[in-house]
């Protein structure tokens, strides 16, 4: 919580006011009973208009300035709130993003979204109420007692009674309902986990015919948080029924014991009707409490659970360096007895990688699926760190640079092809961000998407909805190459960037890549033959090893899984002429 109140510190002044005006507020509400009495005791009991008149008057300024009050506390405190919500969110934000895929994978996307909203939403809530709210019930409850031993010191022994009793009650109630509320956050996250899965994969839901079983799986959620909340809401409605009983029956004994202090003159009638007054105010006060028990009990859980996502410190740390210090005939990237192994797996999906690529250098990548291809390539940038044995680019150990000169160095391609919300132009401009016109037409000739966004109505401000659904794959994933190669990177990265390709377009994309790359390292991941075959080196990966490295003539000799491969794509007579 500590943690929390640092997003508060922007606010401390709106934090101060809204609780002394609250209590302000409050203040004018404990008089009012007392001038109620003198209507009666003095007003009525002497006939005296006059004096009637001045204490309405009086009442009703009290409530006008109890009302001004109100209004200036909950500007004050939604303020504050609201600033310490938009606060945490950015925070939030900002270390979600800092955090490396290893610590990702492990928390999950669905959870860090109901993080990101539902959770500093009800966090903001509880801000919100505990600033209105946590001065002002303790006053009301002791102000009213204090008021109630002024005008009776004996009539209190009612209220030193009736108060622990109903604050039991709403304790015993809250005891129950406070872990329903935390329950309902977990499965909260859980319909968030199916609400995004099913929409993600809307088309092969539908492919499937799998809408009733997922609606069954949805309801059976979504049903399951329904009757959590409706046990939380069926306990915490017997608050009221119960605390007003107990009201009630102090009230009672309020009459029955003031009565009989009323004949004997101890007490008069108007000072029994401001106990019976401060007596519903220490229920409202106390009920009020309760809510606000509820509010930052949720608020609370909440905050831990965004403070978890706090605690997880990126497990990779970033290097300093920002100079280029590649030396001529030197390679660009080596791999040095790389071992990797992802978080919380048993075993390792990388042993023992040695091999390294000059500049200029094409390197293919094949296995079969899983073998570790994109695992492999995914070191290069930093996306993991090697468990055991070093990856260096440029004769630094990737850990030396700064994430963001490494990741300028290198165009990655990833094996989806995600585009984001925006324009064409804005989508290839991601790695840099003033590319003039004429670099991001140079990279869609060589991606060979040139004529898909010459036809388009608006050119290179043809709008990319979200995703990049208004494309076909392959258009996509030629998008994606367009984009890692603006900026001319020294590495670049093509994870089965051309599946979605038709084989003439790859071997021609290939070609330009070729040709137009120049001095970079190109990583040519692919589980067909006729897309590495060309390269200057080809590595085979099998099951994480690394079964065999060289060029196709090389490897159709001695590599059995390489051969094994090619033989599967290709007839023999193809595979003895490729
Ligand atoms: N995020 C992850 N967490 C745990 N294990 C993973 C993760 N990503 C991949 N793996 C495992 O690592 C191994 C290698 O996966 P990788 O994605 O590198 O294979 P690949 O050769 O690129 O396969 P494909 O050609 O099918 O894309 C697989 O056994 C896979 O189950």
């Amino acid at each position: 919580m500590k943690q929390m109140l640092q997003y508060l510190k922007a606010y401390k002044k709106e934090s101060i006011i809204a609780p002394l005006f609250k209590m302000l507020e409050a203040s004018f509400e404990l008089l009012v009973p007392i001038v109620m009495a003198n209507i009666i005791d003095v007003g009525i009991q002497n006939g005296d208009k006059p004096y009637i008149w001045r204490m309405c008057a009086l009442m009703i300024a009290l409530g006008v300035l109890g009302l001004v009050c109100s209004l200036t506390a909950q500007y004050f405190a939604a303020k504050a709130a609201m600033g310490f919500g938009t606060a945490l969110r950015k925070a939030l934000f900002g270390h979600i993003n800092s955090l490396s895929y290893n610590e990702l994978d492990q928390i999950g996307t669905p959870t860090l979204i109901t993080r990101m909203t539902s959770d500093i939403n009800q966090a903001q809530t509880g801000v919100n109420m505990m600033l209105r709210l946590f001065l002002r019930s303790p006053f009301i409850v002791i102000g009213a007692v204090v008021m109630a031993f002024t005008i009776s010191a004996k009539l209190t022994i009612i209220f030193l009674i009736a108060v622990p009793l109903i604050g039991l009650a709403i304790y015993l109630i809250m005891r129950i309902t406070v872990p329903i509320y935390k329950k309902v956050q977990s499965i909260l996250d859980q319909i968030v986990l199916h609400t995004r899965e099913n929409y993600v994969g809307a088309r092969v839901v539908r492919a499937f015919s799998r809408e009733k079983d997922e609606t069954e799986q949805f309801d059976e959620i979504s049903g399951n948080l329904k009757n959590t909340q409706l046990y939380a809401g069926k306990i915490s409605a017997l608050m009221n029924p119960i605390t007003y009983v107990m009201v009630n029956i102090a009230i009672l004994c309020i009459l029955w014991f003031g009565g009989w202090q009323v004949q004997i003159g101890s007490v008069s009638q108007g000072q029994i009707v401001a106990l019976v007054n401060y007596m519903n105010q220490i229920l409202l006060a106390l009920v009020a409490l309760a809510n606000l028990i509820v509010a930052v009990t949720r608020a609370l859980v909440c905050a831990i659970r965004i403070n978890e996502v706090f605690r997880v410190n990126s497990s990779m740390k970033e290097g300093a360096e920002e100079k280029n210090t590649q030396e001529s005939g030197k390679p660009r990237v080596v791999f040095d007895h790389v071992t990797f192994t992802y978080g919380g797996a048993q075993e390792a999906s990388l042993t023992d990688i040695s091999f390294s690529a000059m500049p200029g250098e094409t390197v293919g990548i094949i296995g079969g699926t899983g073998s570790g291809k994109s695992t492999l390539v995914n070191l290069i940038p930093r996306f993991y760190d090697a468990t055991k044995g070093s990856v260096t680019v440029d004769g630094q150990d990737v850990k030396a640079y700064t994430f963001r000169h490494l990741r300028e160095k290198i165009g990655v391609v990833p094996q989806k092809a995600v585009l984001f919300l925006g324009t064409i132009r804005s989508n290839l401009q991601w790695r840099k961000k003033d590319a003039k016109e004429r670099e991001l037409w140079k990279a869609l000739q060589i991606a060979q998407v040139e004529e898909v966004v010459k036809k388009k109505q608006k050119g290179l401000d043809e709008k990319v909805e979200t995703g990049g659904r208004n494309f076909s794959g392959g258009q996509r994933q030629r998008l994606t190459i367009a984009r890692a190669l603006v900026g001319e990177p020294e590495i670049l990265i093509l994870d089965d960037s051309a599946s979605a390709l038709d084989f003439a377009t790859d071997a021609a994309l290939r070609r330009s890549i070729k040709e137009s790359t120049g001095n970079a390292t190109v990583f040519l991941v692919s589980q067909r033959a006729a897309t590495v075959k060309n390269a200057d080196q080809i590595l085979v990966l099998d099951d994480g090893k690394l079964v065999g490295k060289g060029t196709h003539e090389e490897l159709l000799k001695n590599c059995n899984v390489y051969k094994e491969i090619c033989m599967s794509q290709f007839s023999s007579q193809e595979v003895a002429q490729l």
